[in-house]
């Protein structure tokens, strides 16, 4: 069964100080199922992270729809209210960007343990530190604040608090960018993990070679009509 069914999604910027109309994508379809890693691929402004976004609901389509099969029913990503996408952002879909948003005085190994306390889970700062430590950030680092951590440690404890929890769908927005090495394959390996256990994955990667034998396709995104 598929985790999400998009139509004909199209997303088009308007910019009323000049009129103009920015094409992201038009007309759009995919389907996704479960345990499938669908690689978004295409030149610079071809919409590729404009069309994550619109999945993950920080930006709204123009048009089309995006049905998700959610634990509790089918639901339209497109129009759905805001207070179902916030729970749906809660239990189900996950979203990593390149960007970590630090908060003030809150710990490195606080901030990745915090979607599990949310649910109450006793061993959450245990499991925080095992993918810290997976990830390859230092455990000096882990009481500090990642305000003063360097671009690829920031990116560690971002990735770390993203997958800390299993998601139905994840999307991933070029989540390898600042990444060492060691860094990149932990990821790979916690994302065959989330694809094992049936996470439907859709992502833009900087060199999808590190994610080789893990992608099952290519969607490839062309510029739509202007
Ligand atoms: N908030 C916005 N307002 C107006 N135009 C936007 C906005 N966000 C994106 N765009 C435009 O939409 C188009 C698609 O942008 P997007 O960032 O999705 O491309 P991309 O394929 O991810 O590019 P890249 O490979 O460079 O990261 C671009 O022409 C961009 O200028």
């Amino acid at each position: 069964m598929n985790v999400l069914d998009v139509r004909d999604l199209s997303k088009y910027f308007d910019l009323h100080h000049t009129g103009r109309r920015i094409p992201a994508f038009a007309r759009l379809n995919l389907a996704l199922q479960a345990g499938e890693f669908v690689l978004i691929s295409g030149p610079n402004g071809v919409g590729k992270s404009t069309l994550l976004r619109t999945l993950y609901r920080t930006c709204r389509p123009t048009g089309g729809q995006a049905l998700y099969r959610s634990a509790l029913g089918e639901i339209d990503l497109a129009a759905a209210a805001d207070v179902d996408i916030s729970l749906l952002r809660r239990r189900e879909i996950g979203m990593v960007s390149q960007f970590l948003r630090p908060r003030p005085r809150v710990s490195a190994l606080d901030l990745v343990a915090e979607p599990l306390l949310d649910e109450g889970q006793p061993d959450a700062h245990d499991r925080a530190a095992a993918l810290l430590s997976d990830f390859g950030l230092k455990p000096d680092l882990w009481a500090a604040y990642p305000s003063t951590f360097s671009g690829g440690e920031q990116q560690k404890v971002n990735l770390a608090r993203a997958l800390i929890r299993p998601a139905r769908l994840l999307l991933l927005d070029e989540p390898t960018a600042s990444l060492d090495a060691p860094a990149r394959s932990a990821l790979r390996a916690r994302l065959a993990q989330l694809k094992a256990g049936g996470t439907a994955l859709l992502g833009v990667f900087h060199h999808p070679e590190d994610m080789a034998g893990l992608i099952d396709r290519d969607l490839p995104l062309t510029p739509p009509p202007a």
